[in-house]
């Protein structure tokens, strides 16, 4: 995942894959095909969490490309503050695991990016293969991050704003108008739409029959009275086994195929009630 924030007009990529996304006319986005997602998707329309998805209006190809088509979820916002969180205890489906165990394949590009964050990540073996599995990458990533812990992390957070910062002089006058504007909306955020959310999941069949990995909940607000929350990035989340009647809300251990969405939903909303939003380091703020 990039920290990448990519314009076209007023719309912005927060996070996600470079390329997979395209602005286009009546108040919608392309993003690029994947059946799993657009399966889901589907489902989801008939879902009680469809009011918390953006909407989808199924396929189209466009310069030979497949493309799903969803709702613009900023479509209409002037100045629009976002935030990615990505959910669950573990980013990685159980097949990675396998296939880390039976059949490794070694990604040389995923060792670079753990070297460029730690250098002593990587064990002696990994430093001299110069690669190493997608499950070992996304696990360390969920390890180094909230994940693993609080069932949830930040990708990333979004605020353009038009006011005049001009005459805002010093590093504690724009934290403080940083932080006091974004707690404002935090009640907002967590009384109301967190926990509609938490209902709806607990209602969804979908909920029930999904292993939800690495699905992001899209905080979004305009500093008016519009805020709202969407669940979107469905492209890991699979039927869970037959056999096997998710949770959601407890520790996820190899084979049990728990995802721990339910765990960061908690622990996301008592770190907001408690207006705790020092989790966010001041420089991941993007003006
Ligand atoms: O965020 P960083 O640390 O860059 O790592 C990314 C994210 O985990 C992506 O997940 P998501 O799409 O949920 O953001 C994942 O895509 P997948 O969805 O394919 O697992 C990428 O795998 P690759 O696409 O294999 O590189 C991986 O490189
Ligand atoms: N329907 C949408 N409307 C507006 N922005 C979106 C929408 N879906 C995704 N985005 C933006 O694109 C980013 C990446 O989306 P995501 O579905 O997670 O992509 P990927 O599968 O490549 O990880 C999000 O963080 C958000 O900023």
């Amino acid at each position: 995942m990039q920290w990448s924030v990519r314009r076209q007009s007023s719309w912005v990529q927060l996070a996600g894959h470079q390329g997979n996304f395209q602005l286009s006319e009546g108040g919608e986005v392309l993003k690029r095909f994947s059946e799993v997602e657009a399966v889901c998707l589907q489902a989801l329309m008939a879902d009680p969490l469809r009011p918390f998805v953006p909407q989808y209006h199924g396929s189209v190809t466009k310069g030979g490309e497949s493309y799903i088509r969803l709702k613009d979820l900023l479509s209409g916002l002037k100045n629009p503050v976002i935030m990615d969180c990505k959910m669950g205890v573990r980013t990685y489906q159980e097949e990675e695991l396998t296939k880390a165990h039976t059949k490794p394949t070694l990604r040389t590009d995923m060792y670079q990016k753990m070297v460029k964050v730690d250098p002593t990540a990587p064990t002696v073996e990994e430093h001299k293969q110069r690669g190493v599995t997608k499950w070992r990458y996304l696990q360390w990533r969920d390890n180094t991050s909230s994940t693993a812990t609080l069932g949830f992390r930040i990708e990333c957070i979004m605020v353009r704003d038009t006011r005049d910062f001009k005459k805002m002089l010093t590093p504690a006058q724009v934290t403080e108008a940083l932080l006091s504007f974004t707690k404002s909306q935090l009640h907002i955020l967590v009384s109301h739409l967190l926990q509609a959310l938490d209902e709806a999941l607990k209602e969804s069949p979908f909920f029930k029959a999904h292993e939800v990995i690495g699905s992001s909940l899209l905080f979004v607000h305009d500093r008016t009275s519009q805020a709202s929350i969407w669940m979107i990035d469905f492209g890991k989340t699979t039927p869970s086994p037959s056999s096997v009647q998710l949770r959601h809300d407890v520790p996820w251990a190899e084979g049990n195929r728990e995802d721990g969405y339910l765990i960061g939903l908690l622990s996301g909303g008592s770190v907001c009630g408690q207006g705790t939003i020092n989790l966010v380091p001041i420089e991941n703020l993007i003006l």
